[in-house]
């Protein structure tokens, strides 16, 4: 009898209804959400069992990919999933499908992630004033974004840094030719890409050189990478913990976040200290200069020229940072924010992009001979320098780092959630608070999409026929796409016509695929070796 009454209570509970779907609500015609098809949910724990239980058909949490691939083969082009809280998980695999939820939610753009880190900066009031760009949702988000978006894309503050990256470029070229060895091999490249990129944001974000590519680069340089990593690995792991046991004491993973957040936040505010004083020494120079503007009718921000030289290149550069502690918008605790995101997100999304296209180009000869010789046509007018000219033709570089992208996304896809209001989607209705992910690395595979869909083949991206405008979307959609990608990308670029222009490479290791620490990272060492490439010139 009381099992009878326990039962009872649970069926007509809230939470069971939420776990199963619920039929109340939706529209006529429209399929409810439970009618989609996808793995069965249980009380407390959804569908993560699906990812936890030792089971044969198990999905990895650490191959996304392949538990993707599970769910497409299983259950079709949409699958509903439950997570622990009984909201609903949407896996959304077909084009036309992600540019109708990417419509439907564009007016709030909210994302389902970072809640670790937004719990460690939420309760830090005297350091942080939000969660922070990644983060944040609604209006705490808009307010960031809105200040900081015209910013990042700035032409003083990326492409002003274009001969500070090419420099720096040089100078990990040189550290590799030193670090050889006598089978030209570099053990841990990826570490030292991901030094040369820590060197690069450190440039763009606070137009400093901290000296990170080098045979001995200082225990800070090292502490700063780390702690990037150390993030991200914990952000994913408290994201997905079932039981979120971070939200009530400090876990093992949940320090780790603190320590690494910690680092990164006491650098980002030494450096917005100095950062004032710089600019209360230049406010004389500053306010003649505004006087001038404001006499042509510019902007505060637009004071800064942007004027380009016969290079393409724009000759005064402006730090990110200079940038944002001009902003009115913005205040100290917002700046620094700011700055802890950027070097966060900044460093091994980047490095792993970049090698992934290194490993695609070492072990396709064919590719890697023509982006040479598009490096060597362009560089040899230069005298071997990246400038914005030089990737204003680089027409094969950006095909190749498209291809790459497409086969190695450094994220599944991107998600949403319709936090205040149900759309519809396939025909199903999608109950507000669910969370809605593109399956765009999937996509990328696809033969459906792709022909030859498995090979690296940058030709694709140079003809007249474009994929689907939602199959691929490496950098994300609308306004919360990432803000930071024309520094990505003019880092990428730039990264690979200097390793192309100089070595030959080659791959010696087996296949390299991706496992998940929030992005997607190499799963093994960079086995190449860079030999000396030979030139006519
Ligand atoms: C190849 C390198 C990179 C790739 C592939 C990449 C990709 C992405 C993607 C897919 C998103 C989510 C977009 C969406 O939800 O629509 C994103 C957001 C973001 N990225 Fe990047 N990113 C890269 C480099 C960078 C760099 C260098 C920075 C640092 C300055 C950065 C900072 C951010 C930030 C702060 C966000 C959150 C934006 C927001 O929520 O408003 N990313 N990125």
């Amino acid at each position: 009898m009381i099992m009878k009454r326990v039962v009872s209570k649970v069926l007509s509970s809230r939470m069971f209804k939420r776990i199963t779907g619920n039929k109340e609500g939706t529209e006529k015609g429209v399929k409810a959400f439970q009618d989609i098809p996808g793995p069965l949910a249980l009380p407390l724990v959804g569908s993560t069992w699906k990812y936890i239980l030792p089971l044969k058909d198990k999905y990895d949490p650490e191959r996304l990919h392949e538990a993707a691939r599970q769910k497409y083969d299983n259950y079709g082009p949409l699958v509903r999933e439950t997570l622990p809280d009984g909201t609903g998980l949407l896996s959304v695999f077909d084009p036309d499908d992600i540019k109708s939820f990417l419509q439907q939610t564009m007016q709030q753009p909210d994302r389902r992630s970072h809640l670790a880190l937004k719990k460690y900066r939420l309760d830090r009031p005297h350091m942080y004033s939000s969660g922070g760009l990644l983060p944040s949702n609604g209006a705490e988000w808009q307010k960031l974004r809105k200040a900081s978006q015209v910013i990042f894309g700035k032409p003083d503050a990326v492409l002003g840094h274009l001969p500070d990256v090419d420099m720096i470029m040089r100078e990990f070229v040189q550290l590799l030719r030193e670090l050889r060895s006598p089978q030209n091999y570099v053990s841990d490249l990826l570490d030292l890409i991901k030094m040369m990129n820590l060197e690069v944001m450190l440039a763009v974000l606070l137009d400093q050189r901290y000296g990170c590519v080098s045979t001995h680069p200082s225990p800070q340089c090292e502490a700063l990478m780390r702690a990037g990593s150390r993030s991200t690995q914990a952000i994913l792991n408290t994201d997905n913990g079932p039981l979120q046991l971070y939200r009530y004491f400090d876990t093992p993973l949940y320090r780790q976040l603190i320590e690494s957040q910690d680092l990164i936040y006491s650098e980002a505010k030494k450096q917005y200290e100095r950062m004032q004083k710089t600019i209360s020494s230049k406010s004389d120079d500053m306010s003649n200069t505004e006087n001038e503007c404001r006499n042509e009718g510019g902007s505060k921000q637009s004071s800064i020229s942007t004027e380009s030289d016969k290079g393409g290149t724009v000759k005064k550069k402006t730090s990110i940072l200079e940038h944002l502690c001009r902003s009115p918008q913005l205040g100290e605790k917002d700046v620094i924010g700011l700055l802890c995101d950027s070097l966060m997100a900044g460093v091994d999304t980047t490095s792993y992009s970049l090698a992934f296209a290194l490993y695609h180009l070492s072990s396709n000869k064919t590719a890697q001979q023509q982006l040479a010789e598009e490096a060597a046509r362009l560089l040899q007018q230069t005298h071997g320098q990246v400038t914005g000219n030089v990737l204003s033709k680089a027409r094969y570089t950006v095909a190749v780092v498209k291809e790459s992208l497409r086969l190695n996304p450094i994220s599944i896809g991107i998600g949403r959630v319709n936090t205040h209001k149900p759309i519809v989607l396939r025909g199903y209705h999608i109950p507000a608070g669910t969370t809605i992910v593109s399956m765009n690395q999937h996509i990328g595979r696809n033969p459906d999409y792709f022909s030859n869909c498995n090979e690296f083949r940058p030709e694709r991206f140079m003809s007249d026929t474009r994929p689907h405008s939602h199959a691929l979307l490496p950098f994300g959609q609308g306004s919360r796409m990432c803000i930071a990608q024309n520094i990505a990308k003019q880092t990428i670029y730039t990264a690979l016509l200097h390793m192309v222009y100089n070595f030959d490479m080659t791959w010696t290791g087996g296949p390299l695929d991706c496992k998940v620490r929030l992005i997607n990272e190499p799963d093994g060492p960079l086995l190449l070796t860079l030999g000396d490439r030979t030139r006519n010139n």
